[in-house]
């Protein structure tokens, strides 16, 4: 079986001396290119902290972390891991971070200029359903439609990993449900990997791959055999 994300044993600690904790505690991960991953679990269980180390965002104290069979992004060196950052990923924050000043269309623009091999433009704003609201400024959207921005600026670059971080955790339930379907169209279409954490247990019925954890450790990791398509979920 091949995997395009393997996690072997990863741990990591924060703080110093008495107030040293481990935070993520051997965690193994496997994952096919083309899936979607969500990772649940209570508040303070890991979840970000984990997303972070494979995004390259923050180092691990012990284990690997290997994208596509053959880079252990542990062992990279800054410049090689900024490198792996704009070739390799994309990430959706629960906050959408456009710049105020641009256009739908600008803000998604700028990204373009910075990737070697780019989505069509158009395409990519009509996928995410912008077309009408593209010379728009974020002031003129709603929470949904700057999400969807923002998550046009992660893929626009055509990445092979998106890093999602409670993306729909600022929505409500009709738009957070629109986001899911653009995130799960996005994976069927571009063929991307997605990593999604979350608190909605609803979205584990779309992905693949779901992930409890809890004090650091993962409790279960189960394929979905029962998955459904994020559109026909009662959310
Ligand atoms: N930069 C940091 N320095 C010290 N401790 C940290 C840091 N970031 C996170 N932690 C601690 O690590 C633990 C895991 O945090 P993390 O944010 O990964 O959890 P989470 O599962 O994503 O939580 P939530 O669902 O609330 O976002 C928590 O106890 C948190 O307080």
């Amino acid at each position: 079986m091949s995997y395009f994300l393997k996690l072997n044993n990863v741990v990591k600690y924060y703080g110093e001396g008495e107030s040293r904790m481990k935070v993520l505690n051997g965690i193994n991960i496997s994952l096919e290119k083309r899936k979607i991953c969500a990772i649940l679990g209570p508040s303070g269980s890991g979840k970000s902290t984990l997303l972070n180390v494979i995004g390259g965002l923050d180092s691990v104290d012990q284990g690997s972390i290997i994208i596509d069979e053959k880079t252990d992004i542990t062992k990279l060196k800054r410049k090689e891991i900024a490198q792996y950052r704009r070739g390799y990923l994309g990430f959706i924050f629960q906050f959408y971070n456009l710049i105020p000043n641009l256009t739908v269309r600008e803000n998604i623009q700028v990204c373009e200029y910075l990737a070697s091999n780019p989505l069509s433009l158009d395409e990519l704003i009509e996928t995410i359903g912008m077309a009408e609201h593209q010379n728009k400024f974020p002031s003129q959207l709603s929470g949904g439609q700057q999400q969807r921005c923002a998550i046009a600026r992660s893929l626009i670059k055509n990445p092979e990993l998106l890093l999602c971080d409670e993306p729909t955790g600022a929505l409500d339930s009709k738009s957070a449900k629109d986001i899911l379907v653009l995130i799960e169209n996005v994976n069927k279409k571009y063929g991307t990997t997605v990593l999604l954490v979350t608190h909605n247990v609803d979205i584990e019925h779309m992905a693949h791959m779901i992930i409890h954890m809890k004090d650091g450790s993962i409790v279960s990791s189960i394929e979905n055999s029962n998955r459904k398509n994020a559109k026909d979920i009662e959310w």
